[in-house]
């Protein structure tokens, strides 16, 4: 029988993973939403046609599996509240919420769980994510496929031993779909001076990025090969690159992703002080 997954908040998260697992033939029957007000379970329960709860302790009686998927910020109250719930049953805990240890999940649930911490991005919205996935030391080999299964369903999914390495994570994939907004950005304007329409400028280059993520993924080369099949000698590529690098795009990449590594650690101290 397939594991009672109970999902802690209905909102953008919960849904792309709620219609992830149900694409790749999750039993509908076995997934419970919550929400504080029934107006935002009614579309999910008509959408998705799974169990809907507004009570959180009663979500969870049953639950194999919960998932943590409210903001950061009401976590500890939402915890708090279902403590007695999660300890009756002790569950797997898998949390999507940004920056809140392991052991601060744990502690707030009561102690001696099993916790997987994931840090998402939100591509998973649209089934193509990336996540980062960390079990403490309670969490069993079966509750590890478990969570690989749930989050797959949205996208890739990469497992790293020591949970400091999210901050990498987030470096790396978490915040990165912004590093490609503004690149889409910065290219739409770039087109639009060279006279392109600025739709025509912005299409062209959101497809070219899904092109090179999709042969890139597809081949065997590292991307610094491909690269360089792209730049014909003496070409437009070879120009257009060497100002790239030039401009130090390298050193910018490692200054922001440094920072936001840094970010993410700063957010695990604050989110973890309550
Ligand atoms: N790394 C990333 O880019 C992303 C991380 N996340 C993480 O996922 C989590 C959820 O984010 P979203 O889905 O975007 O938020 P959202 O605002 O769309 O959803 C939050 C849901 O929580 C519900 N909620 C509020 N109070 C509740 C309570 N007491 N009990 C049960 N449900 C309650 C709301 O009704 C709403 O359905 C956050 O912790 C966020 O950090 C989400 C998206 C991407
Ligand atoms: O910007 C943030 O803090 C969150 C974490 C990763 C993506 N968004």
């Amino acid at each position: 029988m397939a594991s009672q997954v109970t999902f802690i908040g209905a909102g953008n998260m919960a849904s792309a993973i709620i219609g992830g697992m149900i694409d790749s033939g999750y039993p509908r029957e076995a997934i419970t939403a919550t929400s504080p007000s029934d107006d935002m379970l009614a579309p999910v329960r008509e959408k998705l046609g799974i169990h809907t709860e507004t009570d959180n302790a009663a979500a969870v009686a049953n639950a194999d599996v919960v998932v943590l998927a409210v903001k950061p910020q009401i976590m500890h109250d939402v915890c708090s509240a279902m403590r007695d719930a999660v300890q009756a049953r002790k569950p797997l805990i898998l949390s999507v919420a940004a920056g809140l240890p392991a052991e601060t999940l744990e502690s707030w649930l009561g102690g001696e769980l099993a916790v997987v911490r994931c840090m998402p991005n939100t591509p998973s919205l649209v089934g193509a994510g990336a996540a980062g996935l960390y079990a403490n030391p309670r969490v069993s080999e079966a509750q590890r496929r478990l969570a690989t299964e749930l989050l797959e369903a949205v996208g890739l999914v990469e497992w790293v031993e020591e949970e400091a390495l999210l901050e990498a994570v987030t470096a790396v994939s978490g915040s990165a779909p912004a590093y490609f907004f503004l690149m889409f950005e910065a290219m739409e304007e770039a087109g639009a001076r060279l006279g392109l329409p600025a739709d025509t400028a912005r299409r062209l280059a959101m497809q070219t990025a899904f092109g090179a993520a999709r042969m890139a993924m597809a081949s065997d080369k590292p991307p610094g090969e491909l690269k360089r099949n792209v730049m014909s000698p003496g070409g437009t590529t070879e120009r257009a690159i060497e100002h790239l690098e030039d401009a130090g795009l390298r050193d910018i990449m490692q200054q922001a992703m440094t920072a936001c590594a840094e970010r993410a650690r700063e957010m695990a101290e604050e989110l973890g002080k309550r």
